[in-house]
């Protein structure tokens, strides 16, 4: 689904990575890891298209991204294929990048700019699959920052899901997570017959879910 040749990424003439070579194959997950400043989450971001925003940066290479059984090379879309490509290549930070809005409109906010047919069904059915549902359906008009971290961290997941991606990138999604739920969200991720990347310092959760794993190293 995803090829990356010779990837070689610059801030400011400083070299974060070059040389990266890999391959995110279709409807597996492949695991990324690698110390803390190596660049993976750079590395993501260069596959959404989000790369383009940061200050003072360098992007060489190929990023080659298989569509309708063509590859097309992420490196030389301009801004409206960069913004289309987004709603099926979906980032999920490790930070939860909410709206200041209610629980229920932080998705249905995006079911209605993707023009999703049965947004209230998928909405719900969504925050089920996070196993959310239950700890807030009682609240789901209430603001999303009174969420807890793992909550919130749940609930940018669902916002994802929602938009049923073709290719998935997680960056610690289970982060703040204990680990019983962090379990129930492998499992659930395992199921999803979609392409998924995920960066993760946690071994057995790159032991149980992950097809493929990389090392980025110096
Ligand atoms: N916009 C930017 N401008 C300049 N330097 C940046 C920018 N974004 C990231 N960096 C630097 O690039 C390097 C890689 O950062 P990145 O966040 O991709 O690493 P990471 O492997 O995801 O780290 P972590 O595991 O801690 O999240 C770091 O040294 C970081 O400070």
């Amino acid at each position: 689904m995803v090829i990356i040749k010779n990837l070689k990424l610059e801030f400011s003439n400083r070299v974060i990575f070059e040389n990266l070579n890999l391959e995110i194959k279709e409807n597996k997950i492949t695991a990324i890891q690698g110390p803390s400043g190596i660049g993976k989450t750079s590395l993501f971001l260069c596959i959404n298209s989000m790369i383009r925003y940061e200050d003072d940066y360098k992007l060489s290479g190929e990023i080659l991204y298989k569509k309708n059984d063509n590859y097309i090379d992420l490196l030389k879309l301009d801004e409206n294929q960069a913004q289309d490509l987004r709603k099926e290549i979906i980032y999920v930070s490790q930070h939860p990048d909410l709206l200041p809005m209610s629980i229920y409109d932080n998705l249905n906010f995006f079911a209605k700019t993707h023009k999703l047919e049965n947004k209230h069904e998928r909405i719900l059915e969504a925050l089920k699959q996070v196993y959310l549902y239950d700890e807030v359906k009682d609240i789901l008009h209430k603001s999303a920052f009174n969420l807890s971290g793992g909550q919130q961290q749940r609930l940018i997941l669902a916002r994802a899901l929602l938009l049923k991606p073709k290719l998935l990138l997680l960056d610690e999604p289970t982060a703040s997570l204990n680990e019983s739920l962090s379990q129930k969200i492998e499992e659930m991720l395992k199921n999803q017959n979609i392409t998924i990347s995920i960066i993760s310092h946690f071994k057995s959760q790159i032991n149980n879910i992950a097809d493929f794993c990389y090392f980025l190293e110096e």
